[in-house]
This record gives C-alpha cells, structure tokens and sequence, in this order.
C-alpha cells in the first residue's frame, strides 16, 4: 500500500507542532484535529489506521484527562485503531499508562521525527497484517478453525492454503513435528469442493509394516488369519473426501509401490480381493522428514515424491514465528484454565519473555503440553518463569549481554592465566590489540597484571 493510501489521523492543539507533523508526514493521507469532538468526527469519516495522538489536549491542554478520554473513545469506536501516543519528555507514566489503555506505542516530546516516522510506518504494517489476518479468517470463519498465529510466515501458509485447496492437487505438508500439519489439512480439505465428505487421517509412522498395507487398502474375509469379514482400508474409507497420509515417509518401500500405482490408477485393490475398486479421494500427505533426502538414501521413490509433491506448503517452526509463541500461549492458557476450572488469568513477565525466546523444539505441541501442565500445577494466579520447567532456559540466558559479556571475562581470565599474566600473549592468544586488553581488564574489573611483560 503506498504512503498516500495511507490515512493518518494527527490530534495536536499545538499549531506549531501541527505544522511541523504535516510537513513531516505530507506524503501520507493526513488528517489534523486540535480536540476530542474534531478527532472523533474525523475518525467516523476517514477510518484512519494510525492516530498520533498528543496526551494534553484541550481544555486539559495542561493534563492527561482529554488525552485518556480521546483513546478510550476512538478504542470503544474503532477497536483496531493504532493510537501512538506523544507525550512530555521523561512522562514514563503516562507513557505506560496510555499503553495499558490500549494505545500501541508512544514517543516523548521533543520529536525525533526520523524515529517517530518509523514508528508510524510500522504502525501501518502491522495494521496491515492484522487486517489481512482479519479478512481471511472472517471469509472462511471454520476453515483455519482452532489454527492460532499472526506471524508472516503463518499468515503465508494460510494464503498457500486457501490458493491449493480448491483444486484436485496433491498436497504435501512438510513441518516439525507439532506444527499443525493436521490441522492445515483438516482446513485443506474444508476449502475443497469435497468439505462434505470424510476427512480420515493415518499416521504411517504409528501402524507397524505389517498392518499399514490392510490398514491403507482393506482386506476380503479369509484373506489371511484373523481376517474374520471384508474390511474397507481408509482410502476407501475417505472416497468423496480426503484421506491425509502423515509420516508418508515412514512408508515402507513396498507399500510406496502400491501406493504409486493408486496414485495411477485411482483403484485400490483389497488384500485378498479379485476386484479392482474405483475411488475418488484427494490424497494429502504430510511428513517432518527430508523427503529428497530419503530419495538419495534409497529410502523413498522419487516418482512417488512427485506424484505427493505437486503442491509443498512448508509450516513454519514456532521459533521462526514471530510472536505466535506468546499469542499462543494465552490461547492455551484459557482453554486449560476454563477445562480445568482454575482461575489462573495470565502469565508472568519473566515468562512470557521465557515464552517468546524459547526455541520449543517440539512446536506447538510441546507449548501445549507445557502450558497445560503449568495451569494444572498452578497455585498462584499468574502463570511464573519456574512454573514452565523451560529447563536450560532461565533468565541469564536470556540476557544476551550478559551471556556475551561473561563469555569474555572467562575468555580473558584463561588467557591471563595461560600467558601467566604477561600482556603480550594475552593480545595474542585473544587476537586483539594491547590497549583493547586495558579496556577489557577495566570493563571486567579484573586487577592489571603487577609485571606486565
Ligand atoms: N497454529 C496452531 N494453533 C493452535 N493449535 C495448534 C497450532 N498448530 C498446532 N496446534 C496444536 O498442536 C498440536 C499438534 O498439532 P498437529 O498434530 O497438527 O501437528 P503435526 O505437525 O501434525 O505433528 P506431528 O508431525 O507430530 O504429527 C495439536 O494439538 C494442535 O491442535
């Protein structure tokens, strides 16, 4: 979108300031009010994404009051609006407290228009985000149900969801595990023309070898021992709709012969049967597997991956979702909470810190499963650091300074010792030069060696 789609609402009684905002953001499409009521009006007719809003406004142009009755009412108005707050320099509490109105950032007066111009364009972008975000979910409120996440990488995914899923192509999830493979292609097959008709899941990696090819195509009575009446396998289980394959690359070698031919032919055969049995079933395979990979290792047939591959969709790792941690976890906190019936109302602020830098390599699954426990076992209303048992993360590691800076204490500490103090060697076991070594010892705190060289 360009700046001049762009509508930004100014709230400043000052003229001077007035001026100087218009200047500075002429290339947007800009709207100036002095007070409440003008503001107010402006914001029914231009719907502006951004508002920068000053907090002393008239007749309260000396305090607060104006500014907080302003935010309330444009929030109560038009609840996604972004208010950036302007306020005097050093006001950290009404800066703080504006936020915990629901504004969305704020900047202390004087302006430092270059920082205040980045602020109102990121302002924008993620009104943008969220709009999409908004647009896709109200268009098809029950296809991406129960899928959480804001992150670009999620909101990715959906658009690659919504584009495939009306076709007949073959899709292949590929994800970590606990990334929502299923539930993307439950959503898959809810976009499809065949939403009507059975979604049915096998997970190849969970049915030992034996039972995957009868599980998979079914069995004729009689056609080995045990197999007391003709049973359908899920592929035909799921004709009309789609049948989702995960963990295809667990499949044995066999089976990824027999399963080319269906891919062929859309006939399955039963284990003991005579007749060759049409179906219609959009196949959806899903894997966390290095699917080229197992190509090469002879492991997996590379006609088969391009019968499953005609489509890829990769879901993204929580670590490379931006933010989805922490909207993810709130998300999980009340569904245990009001499953559990416990009055735990959030988390806190060491945890969320501990939340959104942990690299949960188990994904969405294992934020779950944390978070769940965490509600279950809590005794306090808030959700605390200990109680996530993130295990080698604490909050020193979170601190990238600090790991940074006791990292090179140790650094510097073994090369003393190794150079026997001689400052020299210490330059040069550490590559750096010998004033650097000054600045290092007093940084640290650590004593000059008494007979330097
Ligand atoms: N974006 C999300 N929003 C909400 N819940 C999610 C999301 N992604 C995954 N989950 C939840 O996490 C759990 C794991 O998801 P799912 O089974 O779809 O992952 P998967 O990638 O298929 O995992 P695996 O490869 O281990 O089978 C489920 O309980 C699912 O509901």
């Amino acid at each position: 979108m360009s700046q001049k789609q762009r509508c930004l609402l100014i709230v400043e009684d000052d003229i001077g300031l007035q001026s100087q905002l218009r200047w500075s953001f002429e290339d947007y499409d800009l709207v100036i009010a002095g007070d409440r009521p003008t503001a107010l009006a402006l914001l029914r007719r231009h719907q502006p994404a951004v508002v920068l809003q000053d907090l002393g406004l008239p007749p309260d142009a000396a305090g607060t009051t104006e500014g907080f009755a302003t935010i309330a009412e444009i929030l109560e108005e038009v609840p996604h609006t972004k208010i950036i707050v302007v306020t005097g320099n050093g006001d950290r509490d009404n800066a703080v407290k504006s936020i915990g109105s629901g504004a969305y950032d704020f900047c202390f007066k004087p302006l430092d228009l270059e920082v205040l111009r980045m602020i109102v364009d990121r302002a924008f972008r993620v009104h943008e985000l969220e709009a999409e975000n908004r647009r896709l979910r109200s268009q098809s409120p029950a296809v991406f149900e129960g899928v959480i996440g804001n992150s670009t990488a999620m909101l990715n995914a959906y658009r690659m969801v919504e584009k495939v899923s009306p076709s007949s192509a073959t899709v292949l999830l590929l994800g970590e595990t606990g990334t929502g493979k299923e539930l993307f292609a439950r959503a898959v097959h809810r976009l499809s023309s065949r939403h009507g008709g059975p979604f049915v899941a096998i997970n190849c990696a969970a049915i030992p070898d034996a039972l995957l090819e009868a599980e998979l195509f079914g069995y004729e009575k009689g056609a080995y021992t045990g197999a007391h009446k003709q049973t359908k396998g899920k592929i035909e289980l799921a004709v009309n709709g789609s049948l989702l394959l995960d963990e295809i690359g667990d499949m044995p070698l066999t089976l990824q012969a027999k399963l080319l031919r269906f891919f062929e032919e859309r006939v399955v055969e039963r284990i003991g049967g005579r007749e060759l049995i049409p179906v219609d079933v959009r196949i959806i395979c899903a894997t966390h597997q290095d699917l080229p990979a197992l190509i090469r290792d002879g492991r997996f047939r590379e006609d088969l991956f391009y019968r499953i591959s005609e489509v890829s969709i990769r879901l993204p790792p929580l670590r490379e979702r931006a933010g989805d941690a922490v909207t993810l976890a709130r998300h999980f906190l009340e569904q245990a909470a009001s499953r559990h019936g416990r009055t735990v109302r959030g988390f806190t602020a060491k945890a969320l810190k501990a939340i959104a830098e942990y690299p949960w390599p188990g994904n969405v699954r294992e934020l779950e499963n944390t978070i769940n426990s965490a509600v279950i076992m809590a005794d306090e209303k808030q959700i605390g650091l200990e109680a996530l048992h993130l295990g080698a993360v604490d909050d020193d590691i979170l601190d990238l300074q600090k790991v940074r800076n006791d990292a090179e204490k140790r650094a510097i500490q073994r090369a003393l010792t190794q150079a026997s103090g001689n400052l020299s060697r210490v330059a040069s076991l550490l590559g750096i030069s010998r004033p650097t070594i000054y600045d290092l010892l007093d940084k640290h705190g650590l004593k000059r060696p008494t007979s330097p060289d």
